[in-house]
């Protein structure tokens, strides 16, 4: 596994020079709020701790945070020269994901673009200049915008439309279920034992499979060495969505550089060789740039005259949010799976009912609509993502607003937790199950009924969420809500049920990160804390045996 590197030098001379700019900035603003100013988190060196310990040791920060909205629903810290309020409770996430005068593009322009995208400042400033909003009907007053300026919109239009609409994700999820049945076929001989562990077989075997999936096999062909650029990437996101200026901090920069080099090599080649005005203009699949997502997000960058490093950073995040958060889930249900040899036959009975055989060929297809609405595979994911999931939920208030009788004042940031919404005792937790523990049937409400046939009552599972949705957000929430959502379940689903239908698994024993025997099970990753899924601390090695 990789290890997240950090200069102690440079989070120093980082914070001296924070500690100046904060002093500066902050001795000339003023405050436009009215009403009480909510409780401060304590910053033992103000405007430099917490933004330094934020960054840095984000799970110490959490951990600090959670005590601090124990006390009070809101409180305020600073983030570098920014004002934060933190938000915890669920009228207050409501009330931040329905607000319109937050929003997430201020975050795009303040990370989003230069840290992850890598946009020049010419090309931010057009995102900033467009006035005209997400919708395909540009705001009152702004009709005036031409459609090739309004970049919101289209982007909205890009990530969403081709993410998550039905018809679009369909055949994707398809292609992916088709290549990964093919894929384990290959790798493992029927009928025969394979030791494999699972940190292997998920961050190489199905990250590949995954991104030939969205990519098209160009991006791996081109560059042999991907997977590892990518995970490389991975394990510094988080300094470099968060962190410091390239030339305070350079290696995640070097980093991002390595991964985005060999995406465009890929927007290269496809650009070259794809026929835009061929049949395939318009296929859900193809060979070169794989999905309609990819080729649109690539074409629309590409003809507004963005440069080459922006299309590798748009492609690039979308490599991220697909694999960085997907592929540590697979791995806990893996995990779980594995650990609980009763868990594991009653998912293997339940996915049983979403394959379809073929009275002809016999051939053993998946269901991947059926399968996506199985209780308890939804229950165990339900579990799997309130547990290991740490979103940092950041808007940008475009105006001075007040929630729920907080003055917040205009540019301040706004943040909420998942982690702290997702482990909330009092919200999550019962006598026999508290909320820090995972436990697979948390959400699944047992109905009875009488069968049809023999007349006898049964009981039957259903998928019910433990507690309100309000505190549950791994995906976000409102109009930015994660466009990778249904696709992300779909993909872990397919994963999860040929692997289950497929194999008999055997545990064999946890490892350390260098493959010497753990004493203990996995934890959390906490080093991941706050930017997504956090992937296990420990590895898994299992026995393999295909069986059909
Ligand atoms: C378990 C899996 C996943 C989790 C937990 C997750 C979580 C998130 C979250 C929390 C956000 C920010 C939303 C907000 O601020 O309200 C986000 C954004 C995003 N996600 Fe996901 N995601 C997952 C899977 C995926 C997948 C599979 C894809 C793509 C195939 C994807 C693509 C994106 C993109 C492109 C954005 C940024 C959208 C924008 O710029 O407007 N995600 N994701």
């Amino acid at each position: 596994m990789e290890h997240k590197a950090v200069s102690s030098g440079a989070a120093l001379l980082s914070a001296l020079v924070f500690a100046l700019v904060a002093f500066v900035h902050f001795t000339s603003r003023r405050n436009t709020a009215s009403g009480p100013t909510p409780p401060s988190l304590h910053d033992p060196i103000p405007f430099v701790f917490n933004t330094v310990q934020f960054v840095f040791n984000n799970e110490k920060f959490m951990k600090r945070a959670t005590k601090a909205l124990e006390r009070s629903p809101v409180v305020r810290f600073w983030m570098g020269t920014t004002p934060v309020y933190l938000f915890g409770g669920p009228k207050h996430y409501q009330a931040i994901f329905a607000s319109r005068d937050l929003t997430y593009n201020g975050i795009m322009l303040q990370i989003g673009f230069p840290k992850l995208w890598r946009m020049t400042r010419e090309e931010i400033q057009r995102f900033a200049n467009d006035k005209s909003g997400h919708k395909e009907t540009p705001l009152p007053g702004t009709e005036h915008v031409p459609p090739q300026q309004r970049y919101w919109a289209t982007k909205y239009h890009v990530l969403y439309d081709f993410l998550s609409r039905k018809h679009h994700i369909k055949p994707i999820v398809d292609e992916f279920a088709r290549q990964f049945s093919r894929d384990v076929v290959e790798k493992f001989p029927l009928g025969q034992w394979t030791t494999l562990s699972i940190d292997e077989l998920t961050r190489r075997d199905f990250t590949r499979c995954a991104i030939t999936t969205l990519f098209g096999p160009k991006i791996l062909e081109l560059n042999p060495d991907f997977l590892d650029a990518f995970w490389y990437f991975d394990s510094y996101a988080s300094v470099l969505v968060y962190g410091f200026p390239r030339w305070m901090y350079p290696q995640p920069f070097r980093a991002s550089d390595r991964f985005l080099d060999r995406i465009e090599k890929y927007v290269e080649a496809g650009l070259k060789d794809f026929d835009w005005n061929g049949p395939d203009v318009d296929a859900q699949w193809e060979p070169h740039f794989g999905t309609r997502i990819t080729r649109e997000l690539t074409k629309w960058l590409t003809d507004a005259g963005f440069q080459r490093k922006s299309v590798a950073g748009a492609l690039g995040t979308l490599v991220f949010g697909q694999n960085s958060n997907t592929i540590p889930v697979v791995s806990w249900m893996l995990m779980e799976l594995n650990k609980d040899p009763q868990l594991l036959s009653a998912v293997r009975a339940e996915v049983a009912d979403a394959f379809v055989t073929d009275p002809l060929t016999g051939a053993r297809t998946l269901d991947t609509q059926k399968v996506a609405a199985l209780p308890l595979l939804q229950s165990l994911f339900t579990e799997i993502l309130r547990l290991r999931v740490s979103m940092v939920i950041m808007r940008v208030a475009d105006r001075p607003m007040t929630i729920n009788g907080v003055d917040v004042p205009r540019g301040a940031l706004v943040h909420a937790y998942s982690r702290i919404a997702q482990t909330d005792e009092a919200t999550w937790g019962s006598p026999e199950h508290p909320a820090d523990q995972f436990w697979p049937e948390r959400h699944i409400k047992y109905v009875e009924e009488r069968d049809p046939e023999t007349g006898t009552l049964r009981k039957r599972r259903e998928f019910a969420m433990a507690a309100s949705p309000a505190c549950f957000f791994p995906f976000g929430g409102g109009v930015p809500m994660c466009p990778g959502r249904h696709f992300a379940k779909n993909e872990i689903f397919t994963m999860v049920a040929i692997l289950v239908d497929r194999f008999e698994m055997e545990f064999v024993r946890w490892t350390n990160p260098d493959g010497s025997p753990s004493d203990r099970p996995a934890e959390s990753d906490q080093r991941f804390s706050g930017i997504g899924s956090l992937p296990p601390d420990r590895d898994m090695i299992v026995r393999w045996k295909r069986i059909r």
